[in-house]
């Protein structure tokens, strides 16, 4: 698949070496360039990767560097670089170190891979997405935040453990921003067909809800750091459906004009992923209670955009 294509990813921690993984096994791509500050580990990373290829027949170059040069002349910049968060702490603790390291980081790609498209990981997302979007001046649909994916298969996961059966046939959707304000929709939720309020009842419903809504905490509680095997497969999803045009809809974080009812701020919504990377945005049909929690959701995103505003962190329009 999309053999001549080269992606390059920006942290080469948890996260980013488990995309790098990924895409050398699936062959997603014909090489991976990894850039971090830590260079010794980044590459004896992309060396252990390296070395795994051959047994899967893979033949995707995988080198890492701290040298920006490197990326130049790439299809996907993915950026997972910056802090994960630690138990008891909030992603939006995150924001203002993620802020400065994205900005950092943004500067480099304009500068060695102007046309690359962008996909965003590093949280708070939906902010750090915003950040991306204004510091390199991109056309919105070059800037895709991920966590919709993450935070449906997730819901997926608790759906097919509650019920029992469906496994693998469970599709769920989640939207809104990747924060405790998400909005997991049962209404758009199903096993191969079968609509999810027709298998569990309100309060089985509630609580696959609210354990979408803090699976990223549960998991910080565990490791004393954040996921990233699900987080990483979810990239992946991205990246395979940007470079192979596959026009799939996955929900995003992309800056809303207009979609919604909403301006200038970075949300997850459904979009149609292609080649130009946003191809469209899909707007469902919400009720009146699922559109009360998307304002609440962008409202959420919203306070920390005027945070980095109050602090400067955007030229002053
Ligand atoms: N969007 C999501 O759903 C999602 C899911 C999982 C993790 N995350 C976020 O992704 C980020 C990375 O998580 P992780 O678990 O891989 O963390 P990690 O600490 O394992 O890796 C981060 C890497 O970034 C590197 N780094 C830091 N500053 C850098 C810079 N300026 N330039 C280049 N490299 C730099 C570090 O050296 C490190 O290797 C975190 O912000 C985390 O919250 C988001
Ligand atoms: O929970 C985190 O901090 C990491 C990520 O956003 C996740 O949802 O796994």
């Amino acid at each position: 698949m999309s053999q001549g294509k080269k992606v390059s990813i920006i942290g080469a921690g948890n996260v980013g070496a488990t995309i790098c993984y990924w895409l050398a096994m699936r062959k997603s791509c014909r090489e991976i360039v990894m850039i971090d500050l830590v260079e010794g580990v980044a590459i004896g990373k992309a060396l252990d990767i390296s070395q795994a290829t051959s047994p899967e027949g893979s033949h995707t170059l995988i080198s890492a560097s701290s040298d920006y040069q490197h990326i130049s002349n790439s299809d996907i910049v993915v950026i997972t670089a910056g802090s994960p968060r630690k138990p008891g702490m909030s992603r939006d603790d995150l924001l203002m170190i993620n802020a400065k390291i994205t900005k950092g980081i943004i500067e480099q790609v304009k500068i060695y891979s102007p046309d690359a498209i962008v996909i965003t990981v590093s949280n708070p997302l939906d902010a750090i997405t915003y950040v991306a979007i204004k510091a390199g001046n991109y056309p919105r649909g070059r800037v895709i935040g991920m966590a919709g994916i993450l935070d449906s298969s997730r819901m997926e996961t608790f759906i097919s453990r509650k019920l029992g059966f469906g496994y693998g046939q469970v599709t769920a959707s989640v939207m809104g921003g990747h924060g405790d304000d998400m909005v997991p929709l049962p209404r758009y939720s199903s096993v191969n067909g079968v609509a999810l309020t027709d298998l569990l009842s309100d309060l089985e419903i509630d609580e696959i809800i609210d354990k979408t809504r803090h699976g990223g905490a549960e998991i910080v509680g565990y490791m004393g750091t954040s996921a990233y095997y699900a987080p990483a497969n979810s990239t992946v999803k991205m990246i395979e459906a940007i470079l192979s045009d596959s026009r799939a809809v996955f929900p995003c974080a992309v800056l809303l004009d207009g979609e919604y009812g909403y301006h200038d701020t970075v949300n997850g919504v459904p979009v149609v992923l292609g080649s130009n990377g946003v191809e469209e945005i899909v707007e469902l049909p919400l009720n009146l209670n699922e559109q009360h929690q998307f304002a609440k959701s962008v409202n959420s995103v919203n306070v920390l955009l005027e945070t980095l505003r109050k602090n400067e962190f955007f030229p002053v329009k």
